[in-house]
């Protein structure tokens, strides 16, 4: 018996492949090979390739996508989901989250919350998450475990934590838990000064000459809030991203997640020097920061994803949650029905986030040679009934527990709601630990 040409071939109804805005193949096949997609195939071609494959899905009702690129994030935060809502930004940080991080954040608390979030996000759909929080090694290693393609974000601040005492301290043990993750296949280190109202124009500087030495991407949280620009103002005499851009941090390597809080000028800066943005619908309407111009950043030419932000401001990891309340909210904030579409919308949770990312070459779209970094939504429920445009239901209409199957380069990370690398019932027993733990400690 020869190999078969194909690992996995994944026939679908419907196929967004996210290469053409709006564009939806009927009744095409995905055929697998070696993690990659190796071909797109019409539905003769389909039927023909079944017998060299190893493996069928037939997926009579469903909608085979790119998987979601969640390109801003804090995983561990699931172990304080619900712990303080109902502030605004500062107040929330200083008051509640900061003193609770100081407490109770160690190496378990971050294997375990990341583990948690990676369980929430494979079953909403994500793929890839871009992260930033503490103790870098226990993100990668939760990484791993549960196959989600994941960019380790080192925190970077001026402040001691319980992980870090001052940023020489943080950058010297990111660059350290980084030397046992290198070529690791879908681990990336990333470098994560926290705010421009937390570190310092020295350390922006060792940041951006690190990146350049190293080739690591940035990410920072900008313009999330007007008391952080105000306060810019009245401390540096400057709004905070012209004083990154002094300082030269401004380049296609930054990922700058809120950008809330823009002029004009500012997006066409942002556009000059190719940052990318992004937009975190939920966490900006929950802590009240504002409605981010996103449709002028677009306009503009800004490369604009999506994020969730962490658990503690959200309060879910639900990525096709997000997308939905970004094609909304453009909506809301310009008095504009036709901001943001339904399939500028996807295109956003998707390639722009890989693009962010520096791996649109890999992931973030259906094409022949990419890795196959898949995920199918059933549409047959009743929620999605009757059905006109699957782009349409998957952003306006679909819930995340409609994703049915997920695949990060050809491995199945979810199949028919299955996890295959992680256990439901010790994640939970894990999170209930905790709540203990915290709960006790705090009494
Ligand atoms: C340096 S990353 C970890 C650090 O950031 C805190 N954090 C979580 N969400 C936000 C947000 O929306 N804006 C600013 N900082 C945030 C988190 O609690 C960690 O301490
Ligand atoms: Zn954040």
């Amino acid at each position: 018996m020869p190999a078969p040409r194909y690992d996995a071939l994944i026939r679908a109804r419907w196929m967004i492949t996210v290469e053409n805005d709006g564009e939806v193949l009927e009744n095409h096949a995905l055929a697998l090979k070696d993690g990659k997609i190796a071909a797109l195939l019409c539905p003769a071609d389909a039927t023909e390739a079944q017998q060299h494959a190893a493996q069928v899905h037939t997926l009579d009702h469903h909608v085979l996508m790119p998987g979601l690129v969640n390109l801003h994030g804090h995983s561990a935060m699931t172990l304080l989901r619900g712990y303080a809502d109902d502030l605004a930004l500062m107040d929330w940080l200083n008051n509640h989250i900061w003193p609770a991080e100081g407490k109770h954040v160690s190496d378990a608390f971050v294997y375990d919350g990341t583990l948690i979030a990676m369980a929430e996000m494979i079953r909403g759909g994500t793929t890839t998450i871009n992260d930033m929080y503490f103790h870098h090694g226990a993100v990668a290693r939760a990484g791993i475990a549960s196959g989600v393609r994941t960019f380790v974000g080192c925190s970077i601040l001026e402040f001691p934590t319980g992980y870090g005492q001052n940023a020489d301290d943080y950058i010297a043990k990111a660059l350290a838990e980084r030397r046992a993750f290198l070529g690791q296949e879908r681990v990336d280190f990333v470098l994560a000064p926290h705010a421009p109202y937390t570190v310092s124009d020295e350390t922006f500087k060792k940041v951006i000459t690190l990146a350049e030495q190293e080739d690591m991407l940035v990410h920072c949280h900008i313009h999330e809030t007007a008391f952080e620009v105000e306060s810019s103002v009245a401390e540096h005499h400057q709004r905070p991203l012209a004083r990154l851009k002094q300082l030269g941090l401004l380049s296609p390597r930054l990922t700058a997640a809120h950008m809330v809080h823009l002029s004009d000028d500012e997006i066409e800066l942002a556009a000059r020097h190719g940052v990318n943005v992004a937009h975190n619908p939920a966490s900006n309407m929950k802590l009240a920061s504002g409605i981010a111009p996103v449709t002028k950043m677009l306009a503009a030419g800004v490369n604009v994803g999506i994020g969730t932000d962490g658990a503690a401001s959200n309060n879910k990891l639900d990525m096709l949650a997000e997308l939905r309340l970004a094609a909304l909210l453009a909506k809301v904030g310009t008095l504009e029905p036709t901001a943001v579409p339904a399939a500028t919308a996807l295109r956003m949770a998707t390639l722009n986030g890989a693009k962010a990312l520096g791996i649109d070459d890999k992931v973030g779209s259906l094409k022949a040679g990419k890795q196959a970094d898949v995920i199918a939504i059933d549409l047959s429920a009743l929620e999605t009934a009757p059905l006109f445009d699957p782009i349409s239901h998957v952003v306006y209409a679909a819930g995340r527990e409609q994703v049915s199957h997920v695949w990060v380069d050809g491995q199945c990370l979810m199949q028919e709601r299955e996890l295959t690398t992680l256990k439901t019932d010790d994640l939970l027993a894990r999170a209930e630990d905790w709540r203990a733990r915290i709960q006790a400690r705090n009494a």
